[in-house]
């Protein structure tokens, strides 16, 4: 089994809400790696981060994507920094990605209100966003197959737009077939 769409993108691109209502719109299943990993772990994201680590957490979600990528059939999200793993990039050479793209200042706004992303609780999320997205642009259009904005748009724009570029991509045939 393969993903219909395996959904990547910064925090705050949508990447839950959008996958949700993706695989919604598909009637498909929808699975998100951040839950997997709180799941394996038996606890939130945040106290794997200060309890154990990030490199720990890091371990768990290169596990949690890989095993996800071939149990399920519908659309999965990713945690936003599981592209940092050279291993998970390598995996999703042979899917359908969609690389939910969003800016610093709208990023920062709509996960400013959240505790519940360790990597941007420090003194300055402006800051740490920029640093993220210039460390991270390159990953994430490496692996995309599709890149969206994201940040005029509202989640049911994208999604209706997302349905009509799977699809267009399911009919069309891969280069060297009649
Ligand atoms: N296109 C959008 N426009 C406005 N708000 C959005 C949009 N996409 C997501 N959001 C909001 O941003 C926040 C973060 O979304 P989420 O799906 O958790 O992002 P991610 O999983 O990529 O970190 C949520 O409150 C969500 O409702
Ligand atoms: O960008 C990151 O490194 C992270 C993003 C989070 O997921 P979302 O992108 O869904 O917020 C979560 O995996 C963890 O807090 C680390
Ligand atoms: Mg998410």
């Amino acid at each position: 089994m393969s993903p219909i769409a395996v959904v990547v993108g910064p925090p705050g691109a949508g990447k839950t809400t959008i996958g949700e209502g993706l695989a919604a719109a598909l009637g498909v299943g929808f699975r998100d790696t951040d839950a997997d990993v709180e799941a394996a772990a038996g606890k939130p994201i945040t106290d794997i981060f200060t309890q154990d680590g990030e490199a720990v957490f890091r371990a768990a979600e290169a596990a949690a994507v890989a095993t996800a990528l071939v149990e399920h059939g519908g659309v999965l999200a990713l945690g936003g920094g599981a592209i940092l793993a050279e291993a998970t990039r390598a995996l999703l050479v042979e899917h359908t990605v969609v690389f939910l793209n969003v800016g610093m200042a709208e990023g920062v706004r709509r996960t400013g209100l959240s505790a519940a992303r360790p990597l941007l609780a420090g003194v300055n999320p402006r800051a740490t966003f920029k640093l993220l997205l210039d460390q991270r642009l390159p990953l994430y259009r490496e692996v995309a197959t599709i890149e969206v904005p994201t940040d005029a748009a509202v989640p049911e724009e994208i999604i209706a737009n997302l349905v009509a570029a799977l699809g267009a991509r399911a009919g069309t045939t891969p280069e060297g077939e009649q």
